[in-house]
């Protein structure tokens, strides 16, 4: 046990999960998701560009480059370069997210998940927990994760997702805004990540935070901490 909070009297109504590095281990992002999408990411741009949810990508990254006659080439490098340097551009994030769909679906890969999650998910949403999804990645890609993961579908488990069309993770007002839209009071809000600059945007939101101390995590003192989701009773 770490440094374990006493949430039983914050009343937790919902719960806000990150994945990478949180319910997810980085291996699995880094050592797979990302290679996967860097390989298909030529063919499947030069391939797909007239496609309308392609092409949209596509004029972002014309636009993040201050370019708007950009040649594919040059979007495509661009969006190699943002794998190799993990950016978390939302243009990026939303191609990753449909490159992965067929991945998933042929059976290439499954979401990992740590063995500890998803009997605690289906535990609170059983208790009547709201359970929700923060990441990087797009909503379509953190649903392929919970759908197609190591555990089975665990989709049916969460009540909604948030990407970084809601704001950027380090950002308080993304925590701001997902208060606003759970309808909730940020303090009965519990957010769980392994970054230290996540947590503290949304403790200064005003919601509970824990920070999951996992294999290779360094554990930050600003914030109570975990190393599995077993120690966290709400
Ligand atoms: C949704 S699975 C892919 C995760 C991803 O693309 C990513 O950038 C990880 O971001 P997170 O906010 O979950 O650390
Ligand atoms: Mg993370």
């Amino acid at each position: 046990m770490m440094n374990t909070p006493d949430l039983a009297d914050a009343n937790i109504r919902a719960v806000v999960t990150d994945i990478e590095g949180t319910t997810t281990d980085i291996r699995f992002v880094h050592d797979v998701l990302f290679p996967y999408a860097h390989d298909q990411l030529p063919e499947y741009v030069n391939t797909h560009s007239a496609q309308p949810d392609v092409a949209e990508q596509i004029d972002a990254v014309r636009r993040e480059l201050g370019d708007p006659d950009a040649s594919l080439d040059s979007v495509i490098e661009t969006l190699l370069y943002w794998i190799e340097t993990d950016q978390k551009k939302t243009s990026l994030k939303a191609l990753q997210g449909m490159m992965w769909a067929d991945g998933y679906q042929r059976g290439a890969f499954q979401g990992h998940l740590y063995a500890d999650v998803a009997p605690r998910l289906r535990q609170w949403a059983e208790a009547g927990k709201k359970l929700y999804v923060y990441s990087s990645g797009s909503v379509q890609a953190q649903k392929l994760l919970f759908g197609h993961s190591v555990e089975g579908d665990l989709t049916p488990l969460f009540s909604g997702y948030f990407d970084t069309h809601i704001g950027h993770k380090r950002e308080i007002k993304a925590y701001r805004h997902i208060t606003a839209e759970l309808g909730l009071p940020a303090a009965s809000i519990l957010f769980l990540s392994d970054v230290v600059e996540e947590l503290d945007g949304a403790r200064q939101a005003g919601m509970q935070t824990l920070q999951l101390v996992r294999e290779g995590t360094q554990a930050g003192a600003e914030h109570a901490s975990v190393a599995s989701f077993d120690e966290i009773d709400l």
